[in-house]
């Protein structure tokens, strides 16, 4: 092939929001899904811009479950509301740090307070504050008491000592954290002083009389020893009859480690008991039976040197602990388990052949039966009287959006219900694409093609790896989005090679500890069976990834030219000075060993033992704020790379944790790279943007 291509590399023709990156950012998200007791009222979270442009706000919104009416706003307020759970009463309780009406001064650091929403409209009142904010809330079913959760100072009793000590660390101005236990920090956060502890609340009091006194609302510690690192934080579920209550606790795994239990707690007394504890295993997600009797959750295996971790479901007895496998031999991940309304069946969610798919198990035992043919389905909501259930899906041709499904019909596709985040149109089209590998075993691709596409002008191609590595393309994202990228002209290959879920545990294994090798050449055998494409100019092309993505666009720079260039985002590049500085090190350390006792993986996969063979210009970007792959690794890279003499550029965000999540930054966040493609790619003049 290859006349230059004259494709588009700065704005597209189209008018397509996914062509001026101010629009793309103010285009609605659709979050979290919320479905009343009586199955009748169903809330969505929907982020927009602010005011200023400068931050997503996030917004309650009904939606109409017959499809008829367009969806209707129910809140509005600058800081946003999040978390929604219908109360039995129908009223919609949230989380929010507007400002109490009725609190006078406004405070300086406002917290997230539970909200309440009358079910026949009107004002939303504030219900519950704590110092540290409220974080998650829980609703027992059928009583419709209440647990929160809330962050509290160690030593502190109660609320008022909370906000003393508070005050107290600002005032002499100290922000230092002493630790005693491993890790230290999360994703973003650091974890400590103040820890997430488990509040009681029981019923809500009601709205007091016009004029009256609002009554104080009693919060009552239910996990007094929470102690950092973690503390209460993890996942939970109440009974509904608001009884017991059974939440992931982290324990120590060995000097280093941790590993995830269940707990099973009775609300009226604290009392508590280990429910399922593996050392084995971590447990996750549980969520009770519609009687109370049973838990289902999820057993993830440890990973060990030679084997990667797998995952099924658990159906626990709640009064003996007795557990039994409801997935036994199903060769894929399941997640998210819930309860059918009679309880007689559970419904999950697992990754398989690029999708992300709903399934049904009777819970007595039996096969697993896919319920949908297409999509990535999240926020399962099981309608109590059985009618109907609820979620919401996405796609890579689709953003989320809730959709209602039948509980029992398999090879299900149902329309979206209107909803404030429909897309008018997208500025290409959506392939699937089967390439096969050297040892024969196929590779799963989606394709994202641009609109003008054709064998007389083949599009650029760009390789774009996912993080993970133990993961899928299979859904809609708004941070990785191939569309901004077709909107200039560039198809987008997005492959899932060896590692990726959803293809079986065999596939796992064929990169388990070996990262440079099987998931590599999947790549490879991906990219050279889509340039074989009329429609594909397989002379410019460009490789990118975050995370694990990053480790993988690190990797490819150090072992093939064939890229024009490569943009590496919150990479790994020294894998051993990674491992020892992410939040999660015990994580890592079980594939790829004791770096000093097990070097071998080390010597042979880490990227930056390799740098000197790097020729392609590479984009070098990081985020300071991101603790799981620390900014140490692009310091290390972009010297590796300046030394080397490798024409390189690096964008950095000083306030940015490992995804980039402001819309300033996440705009210059794709128009960099867009230049950065448009230079090597094209061969275009670097333009740099405006606002760097
Ligand atoms: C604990 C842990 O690190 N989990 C992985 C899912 C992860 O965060 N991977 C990063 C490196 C990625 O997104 O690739």
């Amino acid at each position: 092939m290859s006349e230059p291509s004259d494709a588009p590399t700065t704005a597209s023709p189209s008018g397509s929001p996914f062509a001026d990156l101010a629009a793309f950012a103010a285009l609605p998200r659709v979050g979290g899904l919320a479905l009343s007791a009586d199955g009748r009222r169903l809330a969505i979270a929907v982020q927009t811009l602010d005011h200023e442009k400068t931050a997503w706000q996030s917004a309650l919104w009904e939606v109409d479950l017959e499809g008829r009416r367009p969806a209707r706003r129910l809140t509005r307020s600058a800081p946003g509301e999040s978390s929604p759970v219908w109360a039995p009463d129908g009223s919609l309780l949230f989380t929010s740090a507007r400002p109490d009406p009725g609190a006078g001064e406004a405070a300086e650091d406002p917290k997230p307070a539970l909200w309440s929403l009358p079910a026949d409209g009107g004002e939303a009142r504030p219900v519950l504050t704590h110092p540290g904010g409220i974080s998650r809330v829980a609703l027992a079913a059928d009583s419709g008491e209440v647990v929160v959760t809330a962050s509290a100072m160690p030593g502190a009793g109660d609320a008022e000592a909370d906000a003393e000590r508070r005050k107290r660390r600002k005032e002499a101005g100290v922000t230092a954290i002493l630790h005693e236990a491993y890790p230290v920090r999360y994703w973003d956060s650091d974890l400590g002083p103040a820890t997430p502890h488990l509040f009681w609340v029981g019923e809500l009091p009601a709205e007091p009389d016009a004029g009256a006194e609002r009554p104080p609302v009693e919060l009552r510690d239910l996990t007094p020893d929470a102690v950092p690192p973690s503390g209460a934080g993890g996942d939970l579920t109440l009974s509904p009859d608001g009884r017991l209550l059974v939440r992931v606790e982290s324990v120590p795994d060995g000097p280093a480690g941790r590993r995830d239990r269940l707990v099973l707690l009775e609300t009226a007394t604290g009392e508590a008991r280990a429910l399922v504890d593996d050392p084995l295993a971590d447990l996750g997600a549980p969520r009770f039976s519609p009687d109370g009797s049973a838990v289902v959750c999820v057993r993830e295996s440890m990973s060990t040197h030679d084997e990667p971790p797998d995952y099924t479901l658990l159906h626990v007895d709640v009064a003996t602990g007795a557990a039994r496998e409801l997935t036994p031999g199903f060769d894929r991940w399941p997640s998210a388990p819930q309860f059918s309304a009679d309880g007689t069946a559970v419904y999950f969610l697992a990754d398989d052949d690029g999708r992300h798919a709903l399934f049904r198990v009777p819970a007595d035992g039996g096969e697993p039966v896919r319920m949908t043919t297409d999509g990535a389905y999240s926020d399962l909501q099981v309608a109590r009287d059985g009618s109907a259930l609820y979620a919401l899906r996405s796609a890579y041709d689709e953003p989320p959006g809730p959709v209602r499904l039948d509980p029992e019909a398999t090879g299900q596709h149902p329309d979206p219900l209107p909803n404030p985040g429909t897309l008018a149109g997208l500025p290409g089209t959506l392939q699937e694409v089967e390439a096969t590998a050297a040892d024969g075993t196929p590779v799963h691709c989606w394709l994202v093609l641009p609109e003008e596409a054709s064998a007389e002008r083949p599009a650029p191609l760009v390789l774009w790896v996912h993080g993970g590595p133990l993961m899928s393309w299979n859904s809609w994202s708004w941070r990785w989005c191939p569309w901004v990228l077709a909107a200039r002209g560039y198809a987008v290959l997005l492959p899932d090679p060896a590692l990726s879920q959803g293809y079986g545990q065999d596939f796992v294994r064929r990169g388990w500890g070996a990262w440079g090798e099987a998931p590599y050449t999947d790549l490879m055998a991906a990219v050279d069976a889509v340039e074989q494409r009329p429609e594909i100019d397989e002379s410019r092309t460009a490789a990118m990834g975050g995370s694990f993505g990053g480790y993988m666009a690190n990797w490819i720079a150090t072992q093939t030219d064939r890229f024009r260039a490569i943009v590496t985002h919150a990479s790994l590049w020294d894998v051993d000075s990674f491992i020892g500085t992410t939040d999660a090190a015990y994580y890592w350390e079980k594939e790829w060993g004791d770096p000093l006792r097990q070097p071998k993986r080390y010597e042979q996969n880490s990227p930056h033992r390799y740098a000197d063979a790097i020729r392609t210009p590479v984009l070098v970007i990081h985020g300071d704020r991101d603790y799981r792959v620390p900014i140490g690794e692009a310091l290390r890279l972009w010297y590796d790379l300046q030394k080397r003499g490798v024409p390189s550029r690096f964008l950095y965000f000083p306030n940015e944790n490992h995804w980039v999540l402001t819309p300033g930054n996440a705009q210059v966040w794709y128009e960099t790279v867009l230049s950065f493609l448009a230079e090597h790619v094209h061969g275009q003049d670097w333009q740099r943007p405006e606002l760097l």
